[in-house]
């Protein structure tokens, strides 16, 4: 193992340990594929950024796409974060682990009207609009209502944030946000529609950002367009960052969190914005590396070109190598000590060529072997389908020795439940 381990997991008496608790044990009493996460990860991920925030007004609404399980979110809003959500699905979510509504901002290009109702029914903090037609639609539901919802519009910096195009967000050409040559008509235009009450602006700019520069720009071009949004009448109580920072995955060095955060509040002093409520909303650092996916070895299939090891997750679990070609550290929960390595393709049972976990990775491994693909605390089991019938993963909490199981693993039976059979 060349790369030091994600905190909290550690290699003890010859076998992975998340906190105090034994990865193999969990592995043999809730089977595979297992989600395994620790919360002292979590709140030492969460740490950093109250601590680069200590002494400002702020609130944290973690990005609940990253990791949506219950469980996860009661340990963040617990931890005193809001909730960042994208659907009404995700609303209920946020209200089910505890979450004030005043505490939620709701993101997203495509927000439905049954969706925004809801949203101002439980009386949530913030609507981050996309479009000026989301805006207008808003502005009607929430009249016809009789309420006056809370917008902040999300600006599109047109900075590169210098990640994989596919979560890339704040560069013209993307979907997201209002174009930044359009934000001071929109803003005027909001700030005249009787449902809306403007409260801020909002940016986000990409994921698994892990350098200083985009976040720097992005920061600077936020403030020229609050100075100006200021100037034209139109009073801004917050600004939101968005989320967006990277995290280790295979030697990555992003800023930690406590380290970028302090160069950020130096720009808003700087041009005496310093008093202002600032937002974020962090999905994948505050848990991507509090997570790991344990997966046993099925088979063993050396070949002539290619040496396979067959294992029992796949990318219906975990697919963010078949959508993104990421890597994800792949490490014997047992390593065996004195035997050679061989290179293997880790590959899942699912009937895709495109199925991989990990290509080319030197491992000495037989079959009923354990493996824990690490770095899954993120957009992993969020993103996890159905796909071949598979049923969704199980998932355990660990907190010191204590493991709790916080998801059931899905069966052929939950899978067809919504489903109707012909007469
Ligand atoms: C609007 C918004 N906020 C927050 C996030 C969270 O991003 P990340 O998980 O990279 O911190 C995303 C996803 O990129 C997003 O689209
Ligand atoms: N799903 C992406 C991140 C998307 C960010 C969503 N705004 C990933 O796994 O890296």
């Amino acid at each position: 193992m060349s790369l030091p381990l994600p905190a909290h997991l550690t290699l003890r008496h010859g076998e992975l340990h998340f906190e105090d608790v034994p990865l193999e044990r969990l592995a043999r009493e809730h089977g595979t594929p297992l989600f395994v996460y620790s919360k002292a990860a979590i709140l030492q991920a969460l740490a950093a950024y109250q601590r680069g925030l200590a002494g400002r007004k702020h609130l944290i609404c973690y990005a609940m796409k990253a990791n949506s399980s219950l469980a996860i979110l009661q340990v963040l809003v617990r931890a005193g974060c809001g909730l960042d959500i994208v659907s009404g699905g995700e609303l209920e979510r946020a209200l089910a682990a505890g979450c004030a509504p005043e505490r939620i901002v709701f993101s997203g290009v495509g927000k439905q009207r049954g969706e925004m109702r809801r949203a101002l029914e439980v009386g949530i903090g913030c609507f981050n609009v996309e479009s000026r037609a989301e805006l207008d639609v808003l502005d009607e539901v929430a009249r016809s209502m009789g309420l006056r919802a809370r917008v902040s519009i999300r600006v599109n910096p047109d900075v590169d944030a210098k990640t994989h195009p596919y979560i890339s967000t704040g560069l013209k050409g993307n979907k997201f946000g209002i174009a930044h040559s359009e934000v001071l008509q929109t803003y005027r235009h909001a700030a005249a529609c009787a449902g809306l009450e403007v409260v801020g602006i909002d940016c986000h700019i990409g994921s698994q950002i892990t350098e200083v520069a985009p976040y720097l720009d992005a920061m600077d071009r936020v403030l020229d367009l609050v100075a100006a949004i200021e100037a034209a009448g139109v009073p801004l109580h917050h600004i939101d960052f968005g989320g967006g920072l990277g995290i280790d995955y295979n030697g990555d060095t992003p800023p930690a969190a406590d380290a970028l955060w302090p160069q950020l509040l130096a720009k808003l002093d700087a041009r005496g914005y310093g008093e202002r409520t600032v937002m974020i909303e962090p999905g994948r650092s505050l848990v991507g590396n509090a997570g790991v996916c344990l997966t046993e070895v099925l088979f063993t299939k050396p070949g002539e070109q290619k040496n396979f090891l067959i294992v029992d997750a796949a990318m219906n679990d975990l697919p963010r190598p078949a959508m993104y070609q990421a890597f994800h550290r792949i490490e014997p929960v047992r390593p065996r000590a004195d035997a050679a390595s061989t290179v293997w393709d880790v590959v899942g049972p699912v009937c895709e060529s495109g199925d991989w976990l990990g290509r080319d990775r030197a491992l000495a491994v037989q079959q009923g072997d354990l493996l824990a693909v690490l770095s899954a605390g993120a957009y992993c089991m969020a993103m996890a389908s159905n796909y071949n019938t598979r049923g969704r993963a199980a998932e355990v909490l660990v907190d010191g020795a204590m493991a709790t199981p916080i998801r059931q693993r899905e069966s052929a039976a939950d899978q067809m439940r919504l489903e109707t059979l012909l007469p």
